[in-house]
């Protein structure tokens, strides 16, 4: 038995891969379409377990409409186009929706959507529509229903028509209430629809724990939320944190008697909603507000025209980063009830709204090769080499696959099919390889065992999961060094940048640190793109990053675990560079925010010779390494032991302003928010550091005016 269903599924993951490499799927093809269709809608619904990306999905969606409106003959009942994908596992016992529970149909630019509202106002008579947007939360669709106030029973969509009865788990769920006033308004049966999500750090979590127990990672919040409403036990449901948005009445009786199907039937006459409870979609959303359900609340709007719609669509994509739940597109209403009434529905889908799909995030790609890149600290990072896709805006080529631990946990092999996501400005990642979709005689990835730059063996320290090549002349590190010396954060030295870097670095004319300070202008003069001009702007560029403040020289240095905070506390700590050569682990860990770690990678900088022959170096080439703003010489330390922390737009000073005058004054920045920190200086628009602040006592937060008068009474 389980042979032939492996069987089965070969056959149908050939014809997957198969028919996503064809551009237009000629109609003799449009059976094994269907059941491509099906079968990945099984995997998705039923298994929760995707084989392609959504988007992927979507186009032979979309080719088999294409089809099936070139030959309107050929469109079978069971189509998938003609009903709702969702099937129904055995798992829950089916029962019949009160009203049938559809899908949405589709669009994906703005000239869908104009072609909508010319059919709608064509359907309707009407010179122009009201339309109500909202988000399209990207979860899994349920149906309540509540009699005399208390919830009844709880169904996922399933085939449209039935549904599975997940009641028990559905009680799970803290956002949706047990008891909910409709009795009055006088309501005593209704039926409501929603959306179950998992949001984004509920997700992470969930894929975390995953990890953790060895079991693969899912591929979205979506995927998640469906997959955990169907779980056999409620307890675990219960830990899934998950969460509901309802934006639907579709059925109520009156405590009178009336009835009232808000949809009717496909094919219907339609009864008019006159004499409705409910006559408008936005009252709708406000009456379950009212009834203590989360509904589009501040995410609605109501909009005239369509040109409004497509302006507000836009404008919300762009907030999409920063909802803590996932939406993947708006969806679009019909207002007035009565028209929802009169425009009907199709067998998949109402007319009345219309979804506005968002950029795609994720899609699949094949994992080709792999290089292994050096870093300045000496850790190879191996980065993925794909075939190039185009997701969220960019095409995507390479992607960082970090470590070894990562390639074995993301099970990846040469040749693999992979599932990838680039959200917003986020770095791309991969969620997922596709072992069923990996080449018979795929390779495995070989981490290497000696530097893939300098050959000398690679180390990796206990408890660390990085390799790393230890020798300190290793061309790569050189060379990441000196570009991480001259970037913007550290030294600043402007219109040298990494190309100068590697460039003058393989002509021989740059080799280490110091000999930034020494180049050879007149060879550099006669390379093709050094005009005077560039040459005299790099010069005094060079010198002029001389007397940078000591903070970021010690940042530029480039020492393990010292980031720019870190750097501005040790600079603050002395007088002048060297004397950190006397200073012990446990000097410096008295220091705020430094720790064991950062503590002993600091000293062990300062105790190695040869870096304290390069800062000699460095000094005899006239580099600043005192700490002009150091207290002693100020004279200020009027907030000497205090720590400073700022959150928020400030209105008055720049924020580098403010901090500086927090350290001529002898005070210390600290990064985040904890026992240590003595004043929170709170801008405009804080967020999440001015709640936590809230929470400890001895946290001073003050405004901006109040730092200025601080300052000021010195
Ligand atoms: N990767 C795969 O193999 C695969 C297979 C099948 C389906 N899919 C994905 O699933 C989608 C089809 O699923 P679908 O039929 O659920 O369609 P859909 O998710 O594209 O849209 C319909 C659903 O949107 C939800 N929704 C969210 N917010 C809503 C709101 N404010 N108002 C109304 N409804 C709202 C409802 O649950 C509704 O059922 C496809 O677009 C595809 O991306 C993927
Ligand atoms: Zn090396």
């Amino acid at each position: 038995m389980a042979h032939s269903a492996d069987k089965a599924a070969e056959i149908n993951i050939a014809a997957t891969t198969a028919l996503l490499k064809v551009k237009n799927i000629p109609f003799e093809d449009i059976e094994r379409l269907r059941d491509v269709l099906r079968y990945n809608e099984y995997r998705y619904y039923i298994l929760n377990d995707p084989l392609i990306a959504d988007a992927e999905y979507d186009g032979l969606y979309k080719q088999l409409q294409h089809l099936e409106a070139e030959n309107p003959g050929s469109i079978t009942p069971d189509s998938p186009t003609q009903r709702v994908g969702q099937g129904l596992s055995k798992d829950f016992p089916t029962v019949q929706h009160l009203v049938p529970m559809l899908s949405l149909e589709n669009s994906y630019n703005a000239d869908d959507l104009v072609d909508w509202d010319r059919k709608a106002r064509e359907l309707t008579g009407l010179e122009i529509m009201t339309y109500c947007i909202e988000p399209k939360f990207d979860g899994a669709s349920i149906s309540l229903i509540y009699e005399n106030d208390l919830l009844v029973r709880g169904v996922t969509r399933g085939d449209g028509v039935e549904g599975e009865d997940i009641t028990t788990n559905i009680r799970q769920v803290r956002s949706i209430p047990l008891r909910a006033p409709f009795s009055q308004y006088g309501i005593q049966q209704i039926e409501i629809r929603g959306e179950i999500i998992m949001s984004k750090a509920a997700f992470q979590k969930y894929n975390d724990q995953q990890a953790e127990q060895g079991l693969a990672a899912l591929a979205n919040p979506r995927n998640a939320a469906s997959g955990s409403l169907r779980m056999k036990d409620p307890r675990e449901v219960a830990k899934r944190n998950l969460e509901a948005f309802l934006y639907h009445v579709s059925f109520y009786t009156m405590t009178d008697g009336r009835q009232f199907a808000v949809d009717g039937q496909p094919g219907e006459e339609p009864v008019h909603n006159k004499q409705h409870l409910l006559d408008t979609h936005s009252g709708t959303l406000q009456l379950l507000w009212n009834c203590g359900f989360r509904s589009p609340q501040k995410e609605r709007q109501v909009v005239k025209g369509i040109d409004e719609v497509i302006k507000h669509v836009h404008d919300f994509e762009e907030l999409r980063d920063t909802l803590p739940y996932e939406i993947d597109g708006m969806v679009i209403k019909v207002n007035d009830l009565a028209l929802q009434d009169d425009m009907g529905m199709t067998t998949h889908h109402p007319r009345w709204a219309m979804a506005f799909k968002f950029k795609a995030r994720q899609a699949t790609t094949v994992l080709r090769s792999v290089e292994f890149q050096v870093g300045r600290t000496g850790a190879v990072t191996p980065v993925a080499k794909l075939d190039p896709v185009f997701i969220g805006g960019v095409t995507v080529s390479s992607i960082s696959i970090h470590n070894e631990e990562y390639i074995k946990e993301k099970d990846l092999h040469l040749g693999d099919t992979v599932l990838i996501e680039r959200a917003g400005d986020v770095i791309p990642q991969i969620v997922k390889s596709f072992p069923e979709l990996r080449p018979a005689h795929a390779h495995n990835i070989h981490f290497p065992k000696n530097c893939p730059v300098c050959n000398s063996e690679l180390f990796k320290e206990a408890e660390e999961a990085v390799w790393r090549c230890i020798n300190l002349e290793c061309p790569a590190q050189v060379v990441e060094r000196m570009i991480h010396f001259v970037s913007k954060d550290a030294m600043d030295i402007k219109s040298f940048g990494e190309a100068n870097v590697r460039k003058f670095y393989e002509l021989g004319l740059l080799k280490d640190i110091p000999g930034i300070y020494t180049l050879d202008f007149d060879a550099i003069s006669k390379l093709e793109g050094f005009g005077k001009k560039s040459i005299d702007n790099l010069r005094s560029a060079i010198e002029a990053s001389k007397q940078q403040p000591l903070h970021r020289l010690i940042y530029a240095l480039g020492i393990r675990f010292v980031g720019e905070t870190t750097a501005k506390t040790v600079a603050n700590a002395v007088h002048e560079l060297f004397e950190l050569e006397n200073k012990t682990e446990e000097d410096l860990q008295q220091l705020e925010d430094i720790g064991v770690k950062v503590a002993q990678s600091i000293y062990k900088f300062f105790h190695n010779e040869q870096n304290i022959h390069l800062l000699k170096q460095l000094e005899a080439l006239g580099l600043q390494l005192k700490n002009q703003k150091s207290t002693a010489q100020t004279g200020k330390d009027t907030l000497h032991g205090q720590t400073f922390l700022f959150t928020g737009t400030l209105a008055q000073l720049k924020r580098s302003d403010a901090e500086a005058m927090v350290e001529a004054n002898g005070g210390k920045l600290v990064s985040g928010v904890s026992s240590k920190l003595n004043f929170l200086v709170v801008g405009e628009d804080a967020g999440s550091k001015l709640e936590k602040a809230k929470k400890i006592n001895t946290i001073k937060i003050i405004t901006e005016q109040q730092f200025i008068d601080i300052l000021a009474q010195q």
